[in-house]
């Protein structure tokens, strides 16, 4: 079953067509990777599932809900949680209260930020959240604050933040971005278990390794248009998938 369908989405940036009838269909339980060539459409696109774009015209929805016209907060609410291309995490605060902020934004829709400290009496919160640190190999520095963390561990302090949600689908932008051999395989290991619990995903990526190691499924966008769909080992061969990404070099 689809859990996110996308109907010929159009989204013009003056007179350029960013996305020009892109259709889509993330099936429940999967990783779908979205690829293409820089200037493809690829964060236009997912501007478009989180509320920060709406499409000119076509429709995008979720779980059996239009997403058109939705704040990002409430997009969050009914279950898609992203983890960014920088990391978005608040370096002043530990990462227990980071991941206690991501909880209360997705149970309430919002926090106060003058008195969120009083959450800390939150014990049920405070649990949950020091649960998914423990999860991610982060308990060890729940008191520390998020901005002295290596790049690798603010992914996963971000990972973290989304998991706390407990979202029915993940869209993870660039998970690998910036990161050495040895944080990318380590990356690709955790989302690969988390992929394990059945949660969606969407993976946004350049690094080829990244994408065949994690996706079930690939779609290709070029030019704004989705130009094939299909599995992995059938997008490598793929002759039009490879002009059109990598200007004829094999995948
Ligand atoms: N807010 C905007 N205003 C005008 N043009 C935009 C805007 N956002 C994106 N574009 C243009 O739309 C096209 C698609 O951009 P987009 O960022 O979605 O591509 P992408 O596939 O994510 O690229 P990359 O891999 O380099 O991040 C590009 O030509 C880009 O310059």
């Amino acid at each position: 079953m689809a859990i996110l369908s996308v109907r010929n989405v159009n989204k013009n940036f003056g007179g350029l067509a960013a996305l020009a009838d892109v259709n889509l269909k993330v099936e429940e339980g999967m990783v779908h990777a979205i690829i293409g060539p820089n200037g493809a459409g690829k964060s236009t696109l997912l501007n478009c599932f989180v509320g920060r774009l709406d499409p000119d015209t076509g429709s995008v929805d979720f779980d059996g809900t239009s997403l058109l016209g939705l704040k990002p907060h409430e997009i969050n609410q009914a279950g898609i949680s992203r983890v960014f291309q920088t990391p978005e995490i608040f370096g002043e605060l530990t990462l227990v209260e980071n991941v206690m902020i991501s909880a209360f934004a997705k149970r309430d829709g919002a926090f106060k930020l003058n008195g969120w400290r009083e959450v800390w009496r939150a014990q049920d919160i405070h649990g949950l959240a020091m649960e998914t640190l423990s999860d991610l190999g982060l308990a060890g520095f729940s008191l520390n604050n998020a901005g002295q963390l290596s790049r690798g561990d603010k992914r996963r302090l971000e990972l973290a933040m989304c998991l706390v949600q407990k979202p029915k689908l993940l869209l993870l932008d660039e998970p690998t971005a910036g990161m050495a051999r040895a944080d990318t395989n380590r990356t690709i290991s955790l989302l690969k278990e988390i992929a394990g619990r059945g949660i969606t995903m969407i993976v946004i990526e350049h690094d080829m390794h990244v994408v065949f190691s994690l996706a079930d499924r690939i779609s290709v966008l070029s030019q704004g248009t989705i130009i094939a769909e299909d599995l992995p080992e059938k997008i490598k061969g793929n002759p039009r998938v490879q002009e059109a990404y990598l200007g004829g070099a094999h995948l």
